[in-house]
């Protein structure tokens, strides 16, 4: 007999129900199991207790159906596994290739890092080289830059052929130095595969407070020098229709803080200007790609300029806090050889927050209001 409260379905149930195939019958839990009982006997396939298969007894319409459930059973019996162990195999098999593609494609490439001295940029060197990569680095000391390239040719830890690099050093917040240091760049190899923009410098201060030198000097730095260098080896990438622009923007290029004016600013600036450049030079079979990092563990912040133009000189808890720059640098060599197009490399709360921009900017914007409130009392502003 069925229970008052299943009685309202049942009477559109087909009058032969296909029973439920063996895996489905196993997993059906004991509370329905006994609801069930005594119900559809004549469909059953089961031994009754005189002895009679119920399959010989069913219809011609219900052995059909209980044939097809035996079938059913068979086929995810036997099939399931193997279909399974076929995915996970096409699968490994996409990611090997996708790997050795993005392998080959950075071998015995030219590889530009600006920034090489420190943090993220020594990182990507480091990466680049173990990955075969011949590389420029550029920094503003020279004797980092040598320290660096002895480094990487003592250094074995690889199986690929590697090369000793080339260094050339200016400061890009110079305007007028990066003419030559193009051209210097060009004479180490003879031309350019993929340029990492990665130089950069940070900043804390209030906009009230900060002097526009300050502005300038972040601007400088972040964005004009970078797309100063950009476009000066550009032409020759276009010439031999290959080459890749690489932006270390920044989590910042996407979102605003508070106290971070001059920096978001030139990272914002930054996305801006090399996703049109994306889709200019596309025509001329070059990539670019735009990486916004969270927070790494280097010395950005120690090295930030304040609202006068001072060194802040902290290690911030947030900073140290960040992820390893050698995780970060070999998250861009795998965008970079896998031609991405914008890589955010951040947490969760910080990669929501750009969609949360997007879609409540409101309640974005307020967040950032409180924020502000909570920072303005302890310290520097
Ligand atoms: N650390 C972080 O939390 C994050 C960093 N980023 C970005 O990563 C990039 C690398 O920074 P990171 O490694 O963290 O910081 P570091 O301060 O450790 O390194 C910055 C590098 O940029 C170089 N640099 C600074 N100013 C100039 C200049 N005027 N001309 C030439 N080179 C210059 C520095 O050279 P020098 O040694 O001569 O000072 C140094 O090699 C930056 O673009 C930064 O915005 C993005 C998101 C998060
Ligand atoms: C739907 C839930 C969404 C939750 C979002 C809550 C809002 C969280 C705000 C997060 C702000 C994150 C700021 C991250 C800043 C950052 O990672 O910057 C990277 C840098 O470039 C570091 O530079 P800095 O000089 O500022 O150290």
């Amino acid at each position: 007999m069925e229970g008052p409260h299943l009685g309202w379905w049942t009477q559109f149930r087909p009058p032969h129900p296909a029973p439920p195939t063996c895996a489905l019958r196993r997993a059906r839990p004991a509370r329905m199991r006994i609801l069930t009982a005594g119900r559809g006997k004549n469909t059953s396939p089961e031994r009754r207790e005189d002895g009679i298969d119920s399959f010989s007894m069913a219809s011609a319409a219900t052995r059909k159906s209980l044939l097809r459930a035996r079938v059913m059973d068979l086929v995810t019996s036997t099939a399931i596994l193997p279909l399974l162990l076929g995915c996970v195999g096409v699968f490994s098999l996409f990611k090997l290739l996708q790997w050795l593609r993005a392998r080959a494609y950075v071998r015995n490439a030219v590889v530009v890092v600006t920034g090489a001295t420190s943090g993220l940029g020594r990182e990507c060197a480091r990466v680049f080289h173990a990955a075969g990569a011949k590389l420029v680095l550029c920094g503003r000391n020279a004797e980092a830059l040598e320290e660096l390239t002895r480094e990487l040719a003592a250094s074995q830890a690889t199986k690929v052929q590697t090369h000793k690099p080339c260094t050339v050093t200016f400061d890009l917040a110079e305007p007028g130095a990066i003419v030559g240091a193009a051209a210097e760049i060009l004479q180490c190899f003879g031309y350019v595969d993929v340029l990492i923009n990665n130089a950069g410098i940070s900043y804390r201060g209030t906009v009230v407070d900060t002097s526009l030198d300050v502005d300038k000097r972040v601007m400088e730095t972040n964005y004009f020098g970078p797309v100063a260098l950009t476009k000066a080896l550009l032409p020759s990438m276009i010439r031999r229709r290959q080459g890749h622009v690489v932006a270390i923007s920044s989590i910042q290029g996407k979102i605003s803080v508070p106290f971070r004016s001059a920096y978001a600013a030139s990272k914002h600036a930054t996305q801006a200007f090399f996703d049109c450049l994306r889709a200019e030079v596309e025509q001329h079979d070059i990539e670019v790609t735009v990486v916004s990092p969270g927070y790494i563990h280097t010395n950005l912040s120690l090295n930030a300029v304040t609202a006068d133009g001072s060194k802040y000189g902290v290690m911030d808890e947030t900073t140290a806090r960040g992820r390893s720059p050698s995780q970060v640098a070999r998250d861009v060599l795998a965008a970079v050889g896998k031609k991405k197009k914008d890589v955010v490399l951040a947490d969760a709360a910080p990669s929501l927050a750009v969609y949360l921009r997007t879609l409540a900017p409101r309640l974005f914007f307020s967040l950032m209001a409180s924020r502000a409130r909570k920072e303005r009392k302890p310290k520097h502003c």
